[in-house]
């Protein structure tokens, strides 16, 4: 995480979770890292994991039969499911709670038919490294969102990475596609160098760890580095060695890894749309 979040302030009223998986499974381990108690969460799911089983004999509200008044309301179920499961939190809408909603797709607008014109309504878009407190969300609320909801919803979620406010609903597709899939892309890249590590004549397990830490250690020089990645590829390339024989594959003109990357991106923001129904 960039900054230490402080969640002190939503103790009192608490937050409530809808669907406690991989996603929210690490939204509320960062919270409880950053001093948020237990006793101020409820999680609503339906097949809790150990951990918040052990977590409820700390005070976390399990399933409880009636819901208490919530400040924050994240809603953490698959978007197929949210037509199901979000009419279970519907009841916080009187008392003032926000909703904030990480499912791919979903628009703001299914969110105020399901919880009304007045409710107050972030749709943000966070990433699987929030579990290790390196993730960034995206953010954008509708006009029912006061500065104050708005800045709940961000320290709630630097409490697993970074946040960024989007300027417009719209780009919420690209930004799926980009950094909260993107994952995905970049363990897939890992398992790729070690296939071709293993092609390249290496046993698997030494192929393996080369391309783990590789990757590792890059992002880590990316992530610290006052130079941009362009460059940091260009320290790596010595002029006729063995990088820019593999960059000559890599960066080939219009059958490169950009041209791959572009169009994984525009498969997923296009499957972004298509969620929205
Ligand atoms: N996994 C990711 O990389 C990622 C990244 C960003 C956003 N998201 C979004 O987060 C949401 C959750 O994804 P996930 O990967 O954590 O999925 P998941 O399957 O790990 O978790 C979903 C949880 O919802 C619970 N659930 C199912 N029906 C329910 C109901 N009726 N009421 C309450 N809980 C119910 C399940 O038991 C499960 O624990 C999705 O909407 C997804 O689009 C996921
Ligand atoms: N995981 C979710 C999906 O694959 C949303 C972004 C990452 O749909």
């Amino acid at each position: 995480m960039t900054e230490a979040a402080d969640l002190t302030a939503l103790a009192p009223r608490g937050v409530t979770l809808l669907g406690c998986g991989k996603m929210g499974g690490a939204m509320l381990e960062g919270w409880l890292a950053s001093g948020l108690p237990p006793a101020s969460v409820t999680v609503l799911d339906p097949n809790p994991s150990d951990r918040l089983k052990a977590l409820a004999g700390e005070g976390l509200k399990l399933n409880p039969e009636r819901l208490g008044e919530a400040d924050v309301c994240i809603l953490a179920v698959k978007p197929q499911m949210m037509g199901e499961a979000a009419p279970k939190v519907a009841g916080l809408a009187a008392g003032g709670t926000l909703y904030v909603s990480i499912a791919a797709g979903t628009p703001i607008s299914a969110f105020e038919r399901l919880f009304g014109e007045g409710a107050a309504i972030v749709r943000a878009m966070p990433n699987t490294p929030a579990a290790v407190g390196r993730g960034i969300t995206a953010l954008i609320g509708n006009a029912r969102v006061s500065e104050a909801q708005m800045e709940a919803a961000e320290t709630l979620l630097a409490a697993v990475g970074e946040t960024v406010r989007l300027e417009d609903e719209s780009q919420m597709d690209a930004v799926t596609a980009l950094s909260g899939s993107g994952p995905a892309y970049v363990f897939h890249l890992i398992e790729a160098m070690e296939a071709a590590g293993v092609a390249a004549g290496l046993p698997q397990d030494l192929a393996a760890r080369l391309a783990r830490v590789t990757v590792q250690g890059a992002g880590e020089l990316a992530r610290l580095s006052p130079e941009d990645p362009a460059q940091l590829r260009v320290n790596v390339t010595s002029p006729g060695g063995t990088t820019a024989a593999a960059l000559s594959v890599l960066m080939a003109e219009g059958e490169g890894l950009t041209e791959l990357a572009t169009r994984a991106v525009a498969a997923a923001a296009a499957r972004s749309r298509e969620l929205a129904g």
